[in-house]
């Protein structure tokens, strides 16, 4: 195409877009003025609901038709505010589609048909009045596959009522900012080099950006996939795995919206800094955010005032600063033992035991005074027909126990200390007694009895008194949990773990610990398993999608336990190998056992290879690490820099030199620490020098362009320049680091440096040296 041809395609498609952004302006103005009125017809409804309904409560006849009438109001109101937000949200869609109605054009000539249809593709669809004619089709729509997935030549997509074939024509990508078409780009397959490159080559953000303009074609096969329960990609760093999740979110909504709600879609993420990294993707492309939450945070509600619980990231720091701690390798070996399928299948052998005998109980006490023996417990509880469910005798068991704390509580009335305590009552509880008798006293004097007022002051005392007893009975906290799971890990008979060198030390520390009332990170699971089987669990069955991120880091048991917490949701799982950064991750592939939880029919597998994050030149140095299967999107930038250096204060003095170079100063910098503590020394000394943030496990936000991190918390995070600390051998040299270490210098986009002192890390041993500089 010459420079007229070219210009005269930017005229046109500059027309049409400014025909689009007039219809879309009569289309604001519209519906702001159909918000308007909505809005002051809800006030109205609002203001006048009481005169609106006729309120007589004389007789059930009357009262029953009162609440009819609210009733009624009440959804005229909600009717209106519903429609309301749907006119909000569309109002907000074509604000945006307003500045840039779309990004994408195919022509297709569907099979059988005399013309070709120029399909635009945007962020959301605008059509004429009867929804005829799309002048923009939602990106999530069936036909917008056909941009995705096919360049000029024979296509087809699918759709309810079958598979349209036909044939791409034509293919371009458009660049429209502000209303104004900038580029427009023929494209093959790949949608467009040249977007990608100016996409992928700009700066990281503070939050994570959408990518639906350049949706890969492998990455749309993922999105778009609703077949099976179980939904597994494995991908290399950068491949876009949260992205794709994030787009498959807004598809599974756009799709489905008759019947999935965004509250009904649950994202785990690797840590609350991440749940803030990803939490503008789904309002940029109009849709409500799904709910997120860390794999930790929805689990230590469960447990949070029972015990101290560790947290994963607890769990790390000591695995990878502790190694000289004398318990280091038992620890380690206990943290894999209690990952695993087996030892889940180990307690349901021992819970199949408690069916005949074994559970424990503990004394229920009333006023330090044991009123309910384990032991009496144990035997109704083993009274009871061995045919039903541990959950379902507990629950009986509770029942009978509340019977009696009732005989109990009409006994305790009668007693001395009652009187005692009748006394102690304070003033405002009594003139609510009072107040409450001479409503019912029918003396007109408003006298009444005094043995009447006795009575209701010493049942108050007791009722006060008592409650916490019918709480423990209602919660069954008078299971002994902690001790049946203590006893099941005694019991464990089974080689495979007895074998281990270190099982009996493992066994007497977690009793140990849970007799101090501490539960290690790898035991909170299990332990939740054991208390769910035996008193129910509280499944949720509301959510529909749950989506696991960084799936590496999660065991096959938690896989198991978040199965069973979600039994109706679809799961999809996104994680790489290559970054598994837990000590349990190296005993099984928690992906392989993972499919085994599912039918063979019900699982989807896919596999990414290609690296859009890093630069070529990043991807090739850290291929040699560990992954070598990884495929660079072709965007160059400066080598990795190796820097050794003679002295800490040489380290610091060439960190400082980096992070005040005048040519370096834009964009995000991440000083990747492997520990917590090497994280604070270093920001401790960076902080009078340069503005940084320092990133702790509970933070969510930063507001410096320079953040100093720990090694796991970058987990999922980029930044355009990384920083590494240590690179040294000293530092980085077990091989269970190997992952960690690749992890972290796979954050970054376009610039890579490494400090070491006296001998580098040999995870670089294998890098060629022209993949890198030094100093
Ligand atoms: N199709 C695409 N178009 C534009 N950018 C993309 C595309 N796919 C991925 N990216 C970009 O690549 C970077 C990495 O994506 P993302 O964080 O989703 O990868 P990931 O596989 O989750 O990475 P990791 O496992 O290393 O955390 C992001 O900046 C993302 O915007």
């Amino acid at each position: 195409m010459n420079e007229n041809e070219k210009a005269k395609e930017l005229n046109e498609e500059q027309h049409r877009v400014d025909e689009v952004i007039e219809y879309i302006g009569h289309q604001i103005e519209e519906l702001e003025t159909k918000v308007g009125k909505r809005k002051t017809d809800a006030f109205q409804i609002r203001k006048n609901f009481w005169e609106d309904v006729t309120v007589n409560l004389d007789n059930a006849e009357e009262a029953s038709e009162t609440f009819a009438s609210i009733k009624q109001q009440a959804e005229l109101l909600s009717e209106r505010e519903r429609s309301q937000q749907h006119d909000l949200k569309l109002l907000r869609k074509f604000d945006r589609l307003k500045q840039s109605p779309y990004f994408g054009r195919v022509d297709f000539q569907e099979e059988g048909e005399q013309q070709s249809e120029q399909v635009y593709v945007g962020i959301g669809s605008v059509s004429d009045k009867e929804g005829f004619d799309f002048y923009v089709y939602d990106w999530r729509a069936p036909i917008s596959s056909l941009y995705y997935d096919y360049g000029p030549g024979p296509a087809s997509y699918d759709t309810p009522e079958g598979l349209i074939e036909g044939e791409v024509l034509l293919k371009k990508q458009l660049l429209i900012k502000r209303g104004k078409v900038e580029h427009v780009f023929d494209t093959g397959v790949t949608i467009g080099d040249e977007v990608l490159q100016e996409v992928l080559g700009s700066q990281a953000d503070a939050q994570m950006k959408s990518i639906v303009s350049t949706i890969q074609k492998e990455q749309n096969q993922i999105i778009r996939n609703e077949r099976g329960k179980l939904l597994i990609v494995q991908g290399v760093a950068g491949s876009g795995k949260t992205s794709v999740a994030l787009q498959r979110i807004a598809y599974l909504l756009y799709r489905n919206r008759e019947t999935l709600q965004a509250d009904q879609v649950l994202l785990f993420s690797p840590n609350p800094l991440f749940n803030k990294y990803v939490a503008s993707v789904l309002p940029e492309l109009g849709e409500e955010n799904m709910q997120q939450t860390t794999f930790q945070a929805y689990i230590q509600y469960r447990l949070s005032s029972q015990f101290v619980l560790e947290d994963p990231f607890d769990q790390l720091e000591y695995v990878i600063t502790q190694k000289e701690d004398p318990g280091y390798y038992q620890r380690i070996e206990s943290i894999r033992m209690k990952s695993t399928l087996s030892f889940m299948k180990e307690i349901d052998r021992y819970l199949l035991k408690l069916e005949n005998g074994g559970m424990i109980f503990k004394d229920i006490f009333f006023r330090g005074e044991v009123i309910f023996t384990s032991s009496w417990i144990k035997e109704t509880f083993y009274q009871l027909d061995s045919s039903l469910s541990i959950p379902n005798r507990l629950e009986m068991v509770s029942e009978t126990l509340m019977r009696h704390v009732k005989i109990i509580e009409k006994e305790e009335r009668l007693k001395e200390w009652v009187e005692d305590e009748v006394e102690l009552l304070d003033h405002e509880v009594l003139q609510k007694v009072y107040t409450k008798l001479e409503n019912e006293s029918n003396d007109e004097n408003g006298y009444y009895d005094t043995e009447r007022e006795q009575h209701l002051l010493r049942s108050l005392v007791v009722k006060k008194k008592i409650a916490a007893v019918k709480h423990i009975i209602k919660q069954l906290r008078f299971l002994n949990i902690s001790e049946i799971y203590c006893e099941c890990l005694k019991q464990i008979k089974s080689e495979e773990y007895t074998s281990i060198i270190y099982f009996t030390e493992i066994i007497d520390k977690t009793v140990r610990q849970i007799e101090e009332a501490n539960l290690y990170y790898e035991d909170i699971t299990p332990f939740l398993y054991l208390k769910g089987m035996l008193e129910g669990f509280e499944v949720n069955t509301l959510i529909k999608h749950v989506f696991i991120d960084e799936a590496q880091d999660y065991s096959p048991f938690q896989f198991a336990y978040i199965k069973k917490m979600f039994p109706v949701a679809k799961l999809t799982v996104l994680g790489d190998i290559h970054q598994s950064i837990h000590a349990h991750t190296n005993k099984e592939d928690a992906f392989l056992l993972l499919e085994t939880l599912f039918q063979e029919q019900e699982v989807e597998k896919y596999t990414l290879t290609k690296s859009y994050r890093s630069t070529r030149e990043i991807v090739e140095f850290t291929k040699g690490i560990i992954a070598k299967d990884i495929n660079p999107f072709n965007r160059s930038g400066s080598l990795p820099m190796l820097v050794k250096v003679q002295s800490e204060e040489e380290r610091f003095s060439q960190i400082v030199d980096r992070l005040t170079r005048t040519e370096q100063k834009e964009g995000t910098v991440a000083i990747i620490c492997k520990s917590e503590n090497e994280a604070f020394l270093v920001y401790e000394y960076l902080r009078s020098r340069v503005q940084v943030s320092l990133i702790k496990k509970n933070t969510t936000e930063f507001d410096s362009n320079i953040i100093v991190i720990p090694s796991y918390l970058a987990k999922g995070m980029e930044f355009d320049r990384v920083l590494i600390f240590d690179a040294s051998k000293e530092s980085y040299k077990d091989e269970e680091e190997r992952k960690l270490f690749y992890t972290i210098c796979t954050r970054a986009m376009h610039s890579l440096c490494l400090f070491y002192k006296k001998e580098k890390t040999p995870f670089l041993a294998n890098i060629s040296v022209g993949l890198y500089e030094t100093n």
